[in-house]
């Protein structure tokens, strides 16, 4: 087993076992998507409130098609490094195989591999002042045979439950249907697949450490062994979600937490490794296209309300992101800076 590479040593108060052991199970709320529209608009609305994050079930995305994405990627990461890594992800090339990811600076137990909704993308290149453009474009591996044709079927489907699920949050903001699927055209999507292996060290390390995802939203799909936890917004324990078979988890980002004007807030969530099993998961973050402008809606502020954040370019944000992402950084992220920063201007 030997030693822990220090650089996955989470510092004492972000341990996984530091935390009031629970009395009471609570669950985050589980919404059948088979229900009158006016509740479930209404479900989705508290559950935005309240949680951030929510499962829903009968979500319309076919079990075959999930089955076989999972499969693909448990195949992918069963593979050697040496193979895995001829997909490996670069500071020119975001998408494809990593292994170093770090959230806040400390490494995260687990492997990834990333690919974009709509195989390639335009986003800013950050050094450039003049609204430069570069492309980036997915990396496939030559096995399994049938990786990147299941993965695309994979995301076509959660694309669609994806708007879906906009549409209903919308609503549930007094907004229209559609008010947001414009920014969504050209959009820098993607899916992740995440690979968690078990640690011999589950009390000092973490698959992911806190984080609170940036896009509109995101659809997550786990498998049995568990280890996902939000941070309760009420008291800010903890509170793993359970594994529901075929259903999704649903959270919204810090995009839906900037156009409500923090009527819906992105909350901090984490992962959880042990001993015994690995774990995968798979999330669709939401993400729209580099040229949108996001800033509170104009339905939702007034005098008594006014906007908490400046407006920010989605594609700047983005490319700054993924820059940081890519190494180890000596100051915290973007992402926390960048919205801190907003409200401190608004
Ligand atoms: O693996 C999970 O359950 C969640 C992963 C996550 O939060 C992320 O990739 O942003
Ligand atoms: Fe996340």
């Amino acid at each position: 087993m030997g030693d822990i590479d220090p650089a996955f040593i989470q510092s004492t108060e972000h341990r996984a076992n530091n935390h009031k052991k629970l009395v009471e199970v609570v669950e985050i709320p589980v919404i059948d998507m088979l229900q009158s529209r006016e509740e479930l608009i209404s479900k989705i609305g508290r559950a935005c409130e309240e949680w951030g994050f929510f499962q829903v079930t009968n979500h319309g995305v076919s079990s075959e098609v999930s089955s076989r994405a999972e499969a693909a990627a448990k195949m992918f990461f069963e593979q050697s490094t040496e193979e895995k890594r001829k997909v490996k992800r670069d500071e020119v090339n975001a998408m494809g195989y990593h292994d170093g990811e770090h959230t806040k600076n400390v490494r995260d137990w687990k492997e990834v591999f990333d690919y974009l909704v709509q195989n390639s993308a335009q986003v800013p290149l950050i050094e450039s002042h003049e609204k430069e453009l570069r492309t980036i474009t997915n990396q496939w591996p030559q096995s399994p045979p049938d990786f990147r044709e299941a993965l695309e079927e994979y995301s076509r489907e959660v694309e669609k439950l994806a708007y879906k699920l906009l549409e209903l949050i919308s609503l549930s903001l007094g907004l229209a249907g559609d008010k947001f699927h414009g920014c969504f055209k050209d959009q820098l999507s993607m899916v992740r697949l995440n690979h968690y292996p078990p640690c011999p060290f589950p009390d000092l390390a973490l698959g992911v450490g806190r984080h609170k995802d940036s896009g509109a939203l995101t659809v997550l799909a786990q498998d049995d062994v568990g280890g996902l936890q939000v941070k309760r917004k009420s008291d800010g324990e903890w509170i793993p979600v359970t594994p529901t078979p075929g259903a999704f988890i649903i959270n919204v980002g810090d995009m839906v937490q900037v156009w409500s004007n923090d009527k819906y807030e992105s909350v901090e969530h984490r992962v959880v490794v042990n001993t015994e099993r690995e774990r995968f998961s798979i999330p669709f973050f939401f993400f729209p296209s580099h040229k949108v402008m996001v800033k509170p809606v104009e339905e939702l502020v007034n005098e008594k309300n006014p906007p908490r954040y400046r407006e920010y370019n989605w594609g700047h944000f983005y490319a700054h992101r993924n820059r940081t992402d890519f190494k180890k950084l000596h100051h915290s992220s973007v992402h926390h800076i960048l919205l801190i920063k907003l409200k401190e201007l608004a």
